[in-house]
């Protein structure tokens, strides 16, 4: 099997899955692979090991699930409620993460799970892996990844969802988002953790090659912070540890305001039922990328208490932000006060709207708008000529693709109801013009699927203007 996983840029997921069965069916001692993973799985044994220093507050969760730590549904479910615990005592403040196998810290999601599943497991499983993301981001706890090991797709989204990361300086260890790889397309909450890690040019890099990187690499990119001998990962990760706790207030305000981007502050606190689909898509989509604009947006919450960051008071500020930010050369927060039809909500949205339009182009993004008069806000401006380009042209196109494409896990216009495996790049085998719409004009096998996906989730979410996004608007 693992030669079947190396083989899996050949062959893509359905081939890594074609050939799992295959290797089922001539396995070792006639027992098959799916199996002895099952039987795996059902291990009653912990596959997570935690210990809390309570002198330090510090607590280690070592992941200890042979061969691999792949995250099965019962890997994951445990090492949520193990999160959850620690979370809810209040004594601990650190949480490092590591691995007691040798050579690797997590090979990410278990394939197995993703082969011959029923609707509702492969929805339940799919939860857990999202459950697992919103903990670990979402945490209070200052984390750390001590990896000691290779830690490929979703052993690496667990690694950049902690707060720092050490790696085993050692070269055949390998670190990335290599879903790609496989055929299949990571979630864009997967991408964001990555964007927000190595920065848009490594991770679109990164995502549309599916590039696994040695540990030096990894530093190279920023995708790790540290390397370190594979003999002091953890204790070079307890003594960071230490320095992180010292920081005042660690856990509160700094902490959030760099992670709200991603995730949106909504998150924080909310119980299980909070996290539903419709749920998380109304906030997010109105929230998340709204506060993107690096380095603007802490002034105001300067000095917030905790109950400030209530969603109302979230909500409330962040619409006065994105729509004062998003205005090139008018980043002022001066804005927030004015008054005058001038600064009415429609003026605004209008203005946010052709301007985000504008910019959102991929390739054009520069910003001749700095001392431009009133026409050349139009949309013309950005060089392009011909109808294609229209204002009803563009919001109808983009709307679509922004709504469609916000949702996590359901990234296409036709998943409505759709089941697991349609969210992989099989689903190229849709009909119909919908996956072409939007490229006038292009052609060749650069307007993949992958291609698109990172592409049109920058370019969706940019226009995330609060209000204005719903569905029950732009019905196909
Ligand atoms: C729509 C979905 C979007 C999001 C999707 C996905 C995110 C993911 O996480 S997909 C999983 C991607 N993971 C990988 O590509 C990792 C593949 N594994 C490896 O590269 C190597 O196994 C690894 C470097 C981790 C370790 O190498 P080795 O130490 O040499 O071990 P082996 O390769 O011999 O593997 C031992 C044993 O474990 C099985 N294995 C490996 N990875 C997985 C996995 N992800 N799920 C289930 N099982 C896995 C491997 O097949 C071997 O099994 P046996 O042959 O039965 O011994």
């Amino acid at each position: 099997m693992a030669n079947v996983l190396r083989n899996s840029a050949k062959f893509g997921f359905s081939g890594v899955l074609s050939q799992l069965s295959i290797h089922s069916r001539h396995g070792r001692e006639c027992v098959s692979p799916c199996f002895s993973l099952q039987q795996r799985n059902n291990s009653t044994s912990p596959k997570i090991k935690v210990d809390l220093d309570s002198s330090t507050g510090v607590a280690v969760l070592r992941m200890q699930s042979p061969p691999v730590n792949s995250l099965s549904l019962d890997f994951l479910t445990e090492f949520c409620i193990n999160l959850e615990k620690l979370e809810m005592d209040r004594s601990c403040r650190g949480l490092i993460i590591t691995s007691t196998l040798s050579k690797v810290f997590s090979a990410g999601l278990d394939i197995m799970e993703m082969y011959g599943k029923s609707p509702e497991r492969c929805g339940e499983f799919w939860k857990a892996v999202q459950e697992m993301w919103l903990k670990l981001y979402g945490s209070n706890m200052a984390t750390i990844a001590a990896i000691n090991g290779s830690s490929p797709a979703g052993g690496c989204l667990m690694s950049i969802g902690c707060d720092y990361r050490i790696m085993a300086d050692n070269p055949r260890y390998s670190i990335g988002l290599n879903e790609t790889q496989l055929g299949i397309v990571a979630p864009f909450w997967f991408k964001d953790t990555l964007v927000n890690t190595v920065g848009n040019r490594a991770a679109e890099l990164s995502l549309e090659l599916g590039l696994l990187y040695s540990a030096p690499d990894a530093l190279k990119i920023g995708l790790v912070d540290q390397l370190v001998p594979e003999d002091q990962v953890l204790s070079t990760a307890q003594d960071t540890m230490s320095k992180w706790l010292a920081v005042p207030g660690q856990n509160t305000l700094s902490h959030w305001l760099y992670r709200v981007r991603t995730l949106s502050l909504s998150h924080t606190g909310c119980t299980g039922s909070e996290h539903s689909p419709s749920h998380w898509l109304y906030r997010v989509r109105t929230l998340s990328l709204t506060l993107a604009v690096p380095g603007q947006n802490t002034l105001s919450h300067t000095g917030c208490t905790r109950s400030e960051h209530s969603p109302s008071h979230w909500l409330y500020r962040v619409r006065t932000l994105s729509l004062t930010l998003a205005v090139p050369g008018q980043n002022t927060l001066s804005h927030t006060g004015c008054t005058g039809s001038e600064y009415s909500p429609s003026h605004w949205l209008y203005r946010v709207r052709i301007l985000s339009l504008t910019l959102a182009v991929p390739g054009q993004n520069t910003l001749p708008h700095t001392g431009c008069t009133g026409s050349e806000h139009s949309l013309s401006h950005t060089g392009c000529t011909g109808s294609e380009h229209s204002l009803s042209h563009w919001l109808y196109r983009v709307r679509i693709l922004s709504l469609t494409l916000a949702v996590p896990g359901q990234n296409t216009l036709p998943h409505t109801g759709c089941t697991g495996s349609e969210h992989s790049l099989s689903h190229t085998g849709c009909t119909g013009s919908e996956h072409t719409l939007p490229h006038t004009g292009c052609t060749g096998s650069e307007y993949s699927l992958s291609h698109w996906l990172y592409r049109v989730r920058t370019l969706s979410l940019t226009l995330a203007v609060p209000g204005q996004n719903t569905l029950s608007q732009y019905t196909l």
